[in-house]
């Protein structure tokens, strides 16, 4: 890799004669970069194996040919002299049986087995250039298992010929019997095999129960308690190896930096995996510190993180929750039904007393399994050792040309990028380095650098760079987390992974509403639909409508299998997905009307939010005969804003703008896409009143600035690479895939099982200019005035905010009903704020009256 940066210097200075590079470039290698290269340590893996190979060999043979050989290999090394005559019966020869006879006889004994282990150890994980194996956790093991087993064998087998514990073993157990005699020594060795099972496998011993004394809750009962209590009891140092064990257990292995034992003797150590795991994201943590060589040239130590899925055990020790979430991972692969929250399993007859149920309508409705979504490749962060140590010196060099000094280095690889956090050197002004960010991403000449200088609360600089393997984030492992399953949000969200594999989960409530936008092609539909899956998996058809609007007609389509499950439409509608900007402009009016008319309920209920209002109704102290209802969340998602805005410009502005100003406390969220991000579709207002604001790739820093405030966008990699400007910060994430054919199983899953008899309606809105300027005219009656007359008459209050409610009219048509119904004599005059008298008592009357009048 050394070769491959000199070579790219060597390019750069005379690029039109690349066929003189190749002597120049081996010329150039060092002693010490040979000894880095990661071809160095594929052969000396190579080298190990193979002696781990001959040691197995050799001790085997010597297992039987020792007695044979014994005299021969007394005579010491002179037996591998050229020349020797000397020939032993060893499979491999005087050197095998030398050997032997140095490990059985004169070291350990049978324990010598141990050796080959290491060996092999070490040659794999130098030949896979990977941390298959953890060196040092090897090391201890065969230090201990030496010395024990030696011990044990000598003392077993104390009048054998063969020498079963070797001269080290022979001299401990002699030394032992001496000082606590056999009995003790006995005792003492099987205390102390006994000590290390414990330790290592923790297992529980249950206390018999004593009459009725009451016994503590076995601790067995869940992993997590073992823990607890092995926590309590053990030293600090013990409870780490029992997390490292526990943690180990899933196929993670996690390194304690603060251990002196654990040090790491090379440059770059990445993964180290004990068993790996196929499908799960997995948290590896490592922090690798190294001493500064040389001053001219100083070796900075590359810190490598690769963090939990919650990214808070960053100190690398064991977190105390971290089993759980581990517990949950098994999940992955396993479909798991997203709890059914509020769906009943038996028919009850509704007693006024009890809660009311808004699913019961559809208590049979069935939530979408995990097994519709597929995991897209291995979830495993790919951590290319070699790939990090370039981009590490790179960074350095590049700095070092513009003067910039760096103390200490970290990376932290996220499954896009990767992010390399610096310190620069006492003295460093961060300023200076932003000013040259330019440069310095020029200088590193990847797609897609972003530099953040500084790391907002840090006092670091970030480099991020595209890793060259990327790794899908699935749908599937996102709605499968811990996170996801098990939280208290009205509206979950899972959007995608931060660069340190933590899940970013949102309350869509909390944003309340979202502007997206992206270049074509960049990962914007995907992400809406990431959006609308997430909803489909935690909300019962009862909690949710979504409005949707698809000028682009193909987009959102899928989404018609569940129209009488989840859809709203206008009444009267044929499609529920609307296309046609008109229909747009309707819509967006008739969910004023909604807002409005959910404002006056709230109201009336005395509830401040739409939770605090579907609480009382729940607990039955709201009315249904007043107009109270459960109201379902309404999001409103737009897929291609622009064209909206280019043709009907204000008429769209204005109803989004209001009900993205009002309509969080009824329940109602938007979200809103746009390929074209430019400031007359994103405009000052409706800017204003989207704080949260994603940005996949777009074309120019200008377009970034008109999302986010801020450039980086267009230095984004495509392919679902996005920053999210949330609570005043901007995040990478790399956005959760989930591919169409998925959604589409979702949407037919859902769409096959019973639902509504027709999709939930939104309040009728009709153009109040077609009214303006025309008399009051009985004959040109309003088309709803006689169902209008009998809602009246039925409920005797003359109120039009009821008439508004009931029948979801707009203000005006309301008021100007209730005027024909005033002319009619169905009513009485207007007296301010109380409703009017009802002139009419019985159904018989106006039965009567409406046959006179029509
Ligand atoms: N999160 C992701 N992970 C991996 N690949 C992705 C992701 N998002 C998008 N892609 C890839 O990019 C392609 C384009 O994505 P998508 O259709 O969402 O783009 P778009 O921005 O909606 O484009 P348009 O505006 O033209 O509809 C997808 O087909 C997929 O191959």
């Amino acid at each position: 890799m050394a070769n491959r940066l000199k070579a790219d210097k060597a390019e750069k200075k005379k690029p039109a004669n690349p066929e003189k590079f190749k002597p120049e470039k081996e010329a150039q290698v060092t002693v010490k970069q040979l000894v880095k290269d990661e071809r160095t340590h594929k052969i000396a893996g190579a080298f190990a194996l193979l002696v781990s190979l001959f040691l197995f060999i050799a001790f085997a043979s010597y297992l039987f040919t020792w007695r044979e050989d014994q005299d021969k290999v007394f005579r010491g090394a002179a037996i591998l002299l050229p020349g020797e005559e000397v020939k032993t019966t060893n499979l491999l020869g005087n050197l095998g049986a030398y050997i032997s006879h140095l490990f059985f006889y004169k070291g350990f004994g049978a324990a010598s087995f141990m050796f080959c282990s290491l060996f092999f150890v070490i040659g794999v994980n130098a030949l896979l250039a990977s941390r298959i194996f953890s060196l040092w956790r090897n090391v201890r093991y065969v230090i201990v298992s030496l010395l024990f087993f030696s011990v044990v064998f000598a003392f077993m087998f104390r009048g054998s010929a063969f020498a079963w514990g070797g001269a080290v073993g022979d001299m401990c157990s002699d030394w032992l019997v001496r000082m606590i005699g056999s009995v003790g020594t006995a005792a003492l060795l099987l205390v102390a095999g006994l000590a290390y099972i414990i330790w290592r496998f923790n297992p529980v011993f249950k206390a018999p129960s004593l009459g009725k004394t009451k016994t503590p809750e076995p601790v067995t009962a869940m992993e997590g308690a073992t823990l607890v209590v092995a926590k309590e009891v053990l030293k600090p140092e013990v409870i780490k190896e029992t997390g490292n064990k526990l943690k180990d257990g899933m196929g993670v292995l996690k390194k304690g930096p603060k251990d002196p034992d654990e040090e790491v003797e090379t440059d770059l150590q990445l993964v180290e995996k004990d068993e790996p795991v196929e499908e799960h994201p997995e948290d590896v943590e490592e922090d690798i510190e190294e001493e500064v060589e040389e001053p001219e040239k100083p070796e900075i130590p590359l810190q490598v993180e690769t963090p939990s899925v919650t990214g808070k055990n960053k100190n690398n020790k064991p977190a105390p929750d971290l089993e759980l979430e581990i517990k949950s991972y098994p999940e992955v692969n396993e479909p798991v039904d997203v709890p059914v929250e509020e769906v009943q399993p038996e028919v009850k007859p509704v007693i006024n007393q009890e809660p009311y149920d808004p699913s019961l309508e559809l208590r049979n409705y069935k939530f979408p399994g995990l097994d519709l979504l597929e995991l897209h490749g291995s979830e495993r962060i790919i951590q290319d050792p070699a790939e990090l140590e370039t981009n590490k010196n790179q960074i350095i060099n590049t700095l070092k040309n513009y003067d910039i000094d760096i103390q200490k280095i970290s990376a932290t690889v996220g499954p896009t990028v990767t992010l390399y956090e610096i310190v620069p050197a006492a003295g460093v002004r961060i300023s200076r380095i932003k000013n040259l960010e330019d440069d310095i991403a020029l200088s590193l000449a990847a797609l897609g650098i972003r530099i953040i200088a500084p790391i907002p609360g840090k006092g670091t600089v970030g480099i991020e760079v595209p890793n060259v393997k990327k790794t899908v984030v699935s749908m599937r492992s996102m709605l499968s987390s811990e996170k996801f399953q098990n939280n208290s949000f009205s509206l979950p969200v899972a959007i995608g992974k931060k660069i340190d594999n933590e899940n970013f989960i949102v309350d869509l409530t909390t944003m309340p509403h979202l502007l997206m936008a992206g270049a074509t092609g960049q990962g914007k539909s995907v992400g809406l639909n990431a959006i609308l899956v997430s909803l489909l998996y935690k909300k019962h058809p009862s909690q949710l409508k979504l409005v949707l609007v698809d000028p682009k007609k193909v987009e959102l389509s899928l989404y018609r299998h569940i129209e009488t499950h989840f859809l709203a439409k206008l009444p009267g509608e044929e499609e529920a997905i609307i296309t046609d900007t008109k229909k747009v402009i309707h819509t967006l009016n008739a969910l004023c009307i909604e807002m409005d008319n959910r404002y006056d309920l709230l109201k009336e209920a005395g509830a401040r939010n739409i939770r605090e209002y579907n609480e009382k109704f729940i607990k039955r102290k709201l009315n249904p005969q007043k107009g109270h209802q459960f109201l379902p969340f309404i999001v409103l998602v737009v897929d291609e804003f622009a064209d909206l805005i280019m043709t009907a410009g204000k008429e769209v502005e204005m109803p989004i703008a209001r009900l993205a100003q009002l309509a969080r406390a009824v329940g109602i969220h938007l979200i809103i896409a746009t390929q074209r991000p430019s400031v007359n579709i994103i405009t000052g207002t409706i800017k204003a009143n989207f704080p949260v604001r994603i940005a996949f790739k777009v074309s120019s820093k200008i377009d970034s600035r008109t999302i986010l405030d801020a450039g980086g966008a267009e230095q984004l990699i495509g392919k679902g690479d996005m920053l999210i400007s949330y609570n005043g910060e901007i995040t990478r994430l790399q956005c959760a895939f989930v591919d169409t054919p998925e959604v589409d199983s979702i949407c037919e899953c859902i769409g096959t099982q019973e639902g509504y008899p027709q999709a939930f309606f939104l309040p009728e809105y009709v153009d109040e200019k077609q009214f303006e300027g025309k008399e009051l005219d009985l004959d040109d009656r309003d088309t709803l005035f006689e169902s209008a007359a009998r809602m009246i008459v039925n409920s005797q209050m003359g109120s039009t905010s009821l008439l508004q409610r009931r029948m979801k009219l707009g203000y005006n048509r309301a008021g100007r009903l209730m005027d024909q119904l005033e002319a009619a004599g169905i009513v009485g005059p207007s007296q301010g704020s109380k409703a009017r008298d009802v002139l009419i008592k019985t159904e018989a009357d106006l039965d009567q009256l409406l046959a006179d009048i029509i």
